[in-house]
């Protein structure tokens, strides 16, 4: 049982970490600059997957630790963003940051030991998550996954944020509910990438929303929570009958909502200052569309690719 993906605890009286089992906080050290963070899954015994813009190219695996709940700490042994990311490729069209393929593989020093508050979540078109979703093996497909997962319509996920407890001056977790954009309410969604201070320059908004993404996001028919920079990284998950998936890894959003304030508070989200514009979307790297990179860098982590 300790194998199995994507299980978490899920009375109310569990600890944030026991119902995010996989969240993980990863810290780089900037000589001189301090600290960036950024959030990840734990996916493999090894492996945390994150975006790859939480890391420069002069980055080393020594200023990096990843932290799993309040207290497990982890070194880093290698940190492998995908071959195609490339943030300056639209330099010279004056696009500043180009998100694509905006996902990386940090393989920690030492194995993770499964426990009630540290356990993997399922990828897509894994044997994991064939069992998760109660479909038979080997007969489901990574593409009826897909079908399963990814369906028409508004798609309900969500992401983690971490937020302060007002009361008690703690750190916590948040849930926060989002649909996924599909089909025709996609349009609308990537349309809105255009509003992005550093997007002006962009004429068709697919230059900087790839079929890489997923959207989510906006205020039909409810107003979605919004990504602030520091959830970069982590994962946008859907739950099927108390079992999680991660579709997505968080990449950039139109608006930081958190920009120049604290931590937001837990539940309330107050902190995330209201009314924020209806085109505030947030975009995420769709692992669907980066299975062949996944499936490489985690070939001998015992995940069963379909
Ligand atoms: C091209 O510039 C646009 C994209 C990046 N945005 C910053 C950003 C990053 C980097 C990552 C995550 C998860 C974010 N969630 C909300 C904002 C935000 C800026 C400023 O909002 C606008």
């Amino acid at each position: 049982v300790l194998s199995m993906c994507g299980l978490a605890k899920e009375h109310t009286q569990a600890r944030d970490q026991e119902k995010n089992p996989w969240h993980v906080t990863i810290s780089i050290r900037r000589p001189g600059r301090g600290f960036e963070h950024c959030k990840g899954s734990l996916v493999s015994e090894y492996y945390v997957l994150t975006a790859a813009h939480c890391f420069t190219i002069v980055d080393k695996a020594e200023e990096i630790t990843v932290t799993l709940g309040e207290n497990q700490r982890f070194e880093v042994a290698a940190v492998r963003s995908h071959p195609l990311y490339q943030i300056g490729k639209l330099k010279d069209r004056g696009i500043s940051e180009f998100y694509d393929y905006d996902v990386a593989l940090v393989k920690l020093a030492k194995k993770v030991i499964p426990s009630v508050s540290a356990r993997p979540i399922c990828l897509p078109c894994t044997a994991g998550t064939t069992r998760a979703l109660r479909k038979p093996h080997p007969q489901t497909t990574c593409r009826n996954h897909e079908e399963l997962l990814l369906t028409i319509g508004n798609v309900p996920s969500f992401f983690v944020t971490d937020c302060k407890h007002e009361d008690v001056q703690a750190k916590g977790l948040s849930r926060k509910t989002v649909k996924i954009r599909n089909s025709e309410k996609k349009i609308g969604c990537e349309a809105d990438a255009k509003k992005a201070s550093q997007y002006v320059n962009v004429t068709d908004v697919s230059q900087v929303v790839t079929e890489r993404f997923l959207c989510t996001g906006g205020a039909d028919p409810e107003v979605d929570p919004n990504t602030c920079k520091g959830d970069s990284g982590g994962p946008l998950i859907i739950p099927k009958r108390q079992r999680y998936i991660q579709v997505g890894v968080i990449s950039w959003g139109v608006v930081d909502v958190c920009r120049n304030r604290k931590l937001p508070v837990c539940e309330t989200g107050r902190n995330r200052h209201e009314g924020f514009p209806a085109h505030a979307r947030d975009f995420h790297i769709n692992l669907f569309k980066v299975l062949p990179w996944l499936r490489e860098e985690l070939r001998d982590e015992g995940l069963d690719f379909l």
